[in-house]
């Protein structure tokens, strides 16, 4: 199975290629910059028509949630229209495509966990945009998985698991906010899932709808970093105190949702996955980042 992965040194691009380093019938592709810039129109389809993969991921995209406020345009190209321009070339290629998409498609009002049906009302640019990708792959290949997620973190990269452990290795005190809740979800973990439900997505199943896939259980930022800061402490890592605080003591640019807690049950019922409990795999990246 040849999968064209958008992205190299992404999250997740680099977690698809660790979950199938053990798989020899899978083949990865990546398709990222120089070579490949999602802001040049063209060039992604360009790659894909070249590598004539079985199946397309589309992982890469601008996920810098505050400067999108201020770039909407980038945002949009890569966001929104190259997502559509992969989704044309992977059906041009009989390739089905797993678009990945973003719990900020929501806008967090009300409680209880997000089904994939629910209304949709982006807060952000960076969540309108996402949501121009969803669109504009739903409008293009009925051969498409739309996989929302959500907090993503690993190892590696840029997330909220580094930035936090970063942050405790400078400051005694670090607050942060416990109004937003959400669904943490290791990289890793995701593109497990991912390769499963694209193996069958290629034998035709569960095609044409829209999953959530995020790790299970619910958390606020600040439960999040409270349990980095535990778990840090066991592997004999830096730590700090963390201090919960209401979004209106942190500002930002982007509004984010107060609740974006996604249920995952459908991608479970349909490909057979749940992701772990989020503490169990955050314990598990805090232990990678000990002894690395
Ligand atoms: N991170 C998160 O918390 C969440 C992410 N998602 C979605 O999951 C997917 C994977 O996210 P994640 O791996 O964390 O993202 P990262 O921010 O880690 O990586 C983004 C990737 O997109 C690539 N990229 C961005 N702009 C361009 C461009 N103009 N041309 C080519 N490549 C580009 C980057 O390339 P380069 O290596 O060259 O910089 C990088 O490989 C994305 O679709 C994201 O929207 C959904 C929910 C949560
Ligand atoms: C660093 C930091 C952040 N915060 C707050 C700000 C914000 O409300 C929240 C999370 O901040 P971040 O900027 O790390 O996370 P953010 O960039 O909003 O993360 C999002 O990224 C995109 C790509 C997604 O798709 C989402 O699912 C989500 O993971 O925590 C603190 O309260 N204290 C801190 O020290
Ligand atoms: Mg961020």
């Amino acid at each position: 199975m040849r999968i064209l992965v958008t992205g190299r040194q992404g999250q997740l691009a680099r977690a698809l290629a660790e979950a199938s380093e053990a798989d020899g019938a899978i083949q990865l592709l990546f398709a990222g910059r120089p070579h490949v810039d999602l802001e040049q129109p063209g060039q992604l389809a360009a790659a894909i028509k070249a590598a004539a993969p079985d199946l397309v991921i589309n992982a890469a995209a601008y996920t810098e949630v505050d400067r999108a406020e201020d770039e909407p345009k980038r945002a949009m190209r890569v966001n929104g229209a190259a997502a559509g321009e992969a989704a044309e070339a992977a059906r041009a290629a009989g390739a089905p495509i797993i678009q990945i998409s973003t719990d900020y498609v929501f806008d967090g009002q009300g409680s209880g966990a997000w089904r994939e049906e629910a209304r949709v009302g982006p807060l952000s640019v960076y969540g309108r945009t996402k949501l121009a990708g969803e669109e504009a792959v739903r409008g293009v290949s009925p051969d498409h998985l739309i996989v929302r997620t959500a907090w993503v973190y690993s190892s590696w990269g840029r997330n909220f698991v580094r930035t936090m452990l970063g942050a405790a290795a400078q400051r005694d005190t670090l607050t942060v906010v416990d109004d937003q809740v959400g669904s943490p979800t290791s990289a890793v973990d995701l593109a497990g899932a991912l390769l499963t439900a694209g193996r069958r997505a290629l034998r035709g199943e569960g095609l044409g709808r829209t999953y959530h896939c995020a790790g299970s259980g619910e958390t606020s930022w600040f439960g999040f970093a409270t349990e980095i800061m535990r778990t840090a402490r066991e592997a004999g890592l830096p730590t700090a105190a963390v201090e919960p605080v209401p979004s209106s003591r942190w500002p930002t640019k982007a509004v984010r949702p107060r609740n974006s807690v996604l249920d995952s049950r459908r991608f479970a019922e349909t490909f057979g996955v749940r992701l772990p409990e989020w503490q169990e795999s955050v314990a598990a990246v805090v232990g990678r980042l000990a002894t690395a």
